[in-house]
């Protein structure tokens, strides 16, 4: 097995020179894919992740299909949690839902903490993927402490998160409480993943563009950055959705990569990050090709892959990808086209 120092992705996450614009896309792995769709036929999400045979087919298909320059972990933010025994689900077409919202205490107090074991099937499909991968990185992943939060106080998706806050605001102890529990969960489940050998993580804060900066740095930083400062050995890439005011903050609480969604160019990402902290390297960023692109036609996404291309670099390592996760419906030709021209672009 190659411990692929000289894999595109890893070099870029690392501010060196990749010899081609490594490119990956969030949710490749599923939605889009018929054959994720044939293998996954009568098997719930959460009992597929807990699979090892099947988490590795499934992480390997778009790595066939479309040569991305990373694979992304089939699993799910919730995972974490669903095996250290909170009572949820991942209902289709709607998201992970959670049996009883946390609201007091009691509820913060009755959340178990994970413990490897509960993730041995995790961390067994990580070392069959390894095998099977070759030079291509596998990229591990947790849900951020405010994502997770959210579910377990809404109870599930939500539009507004005004449960969630409203918490955070009115009982301040009771919100750290809550998120340095989740923050243990989640660091622990990274070092399982780690340990049994990914090559770089990301941190999903896909909410987190619901707050203030003043808000983030205050209730949810310093969750993120202990959770961050807990892997010490492979990238972290810190990733979340209208993210634009919270960049440097997501680069402070310790990221060797940040995450950009669609609505920043990735020059002026840069740019704010450098500002912000000026003593610091000049940047790596992820990103940012509204997966909506996808849906326009070759010319369109060859025209928006260009500029992102040019615009990155501006940064000291770009990794390609979208915005935010595929959507369900895209046409996977139009993911490997993506990439082809990623590649090409120079
Ligand atoms: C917020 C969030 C979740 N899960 C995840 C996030 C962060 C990324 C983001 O912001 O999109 C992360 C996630 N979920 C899944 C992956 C796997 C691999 C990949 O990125 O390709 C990853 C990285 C699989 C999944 N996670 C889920 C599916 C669909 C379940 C199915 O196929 O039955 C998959 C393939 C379910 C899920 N789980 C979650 C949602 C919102 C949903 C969608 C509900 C739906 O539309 O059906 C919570």
């Amino acid at each position: 097995m190659s411990d692929n120092t000289t894999a595109p992705l890893l070099v870029a996450a690392r501010g060196g020179t990749p010899s081609r614009t490594p490119v990956w896309f969030m949710r490749q792995a599923g939605r889009s894919l018929p054959e994720y769709r044939a293998v996954r036929a009568g098997t719930a999400m959460l009992d597929a992740c807990m699979d090892p045979e099947l988490v590795c087919e499934i992480t390997l298909q778009p790595v066939r299909r479309h040569d991305v320059d990373g694979a992304i972990l089939f699993s799910d933010i919730v995972v974490p949690l669903k095996a250290a025994g909170v009572d949820l689900d991942i209902v289709p077409g709607t998201g992970p839902v959670v049996a009883k919202p946390v609201a007091t205490r009691d509820d913060v107090d009755r959340i178990p903490m994970l413990e490897a074991h509960q993730v041995q099937p995790v961390a067994d499909a990580v070392k069959l993927l390894n095998a099977n991968l070759g030079d291509v990185p596998l990229i591990g992943f947790a849900g951020a402490p405010f994502t997770l939060a959210s579910y377990l106080v809404e109870g599930g998706p939500s539009k507004h998160h005004e449960r969630t806050k409203a918490l955070m605001h009115a009982d301040p102890e009771l919100w750290h409480a809550l998120l340095a529990r989740i923050a243990d969960i989640t660091a622990e489940f990274l070092r399982v993943q780690v340990e049994a050998g990914v090559k770089a993580v990301q941190l999903f804060d896909s909410w987190a563009g619901a707050l203030s900066e003043r808000d983030y740095r205050a209730f949810v930083l310093p969750h993120s950055k202990r959770v961050l400062e807990s892997v010490t050995t492979v990238p972290r890439i810190h990733f979340g959705v209208g993210t634009s005011e919270l960049l440097p903050a997501m680069r402070e609480a310790g990221a060797d990569v940040v995450g950009v969604d669609w609505r920043t160019p990735l020059d002026v990402a840069v740019r704010r990050l450098q500002d912000a902290a000026p003593h610091l390297p000049k940047p790596v960023v992820q990103g940012n090709l509204d997966p909506a692109v996808l849906f326009a036609g070759e010319e369109a996404v060859r025209r928006e892959v260009d500029r992102i291309v040019e615009e990155g670099r501006a940064a000291a390592g770009h990794i390609f990808n979208l915005g935010h996760g595929v959507l369900p419906d895209t046409d996977p030709d139009a993911i490997t086209k993506a990439v082809e021209w990623v590649h090409r672009a120079r």
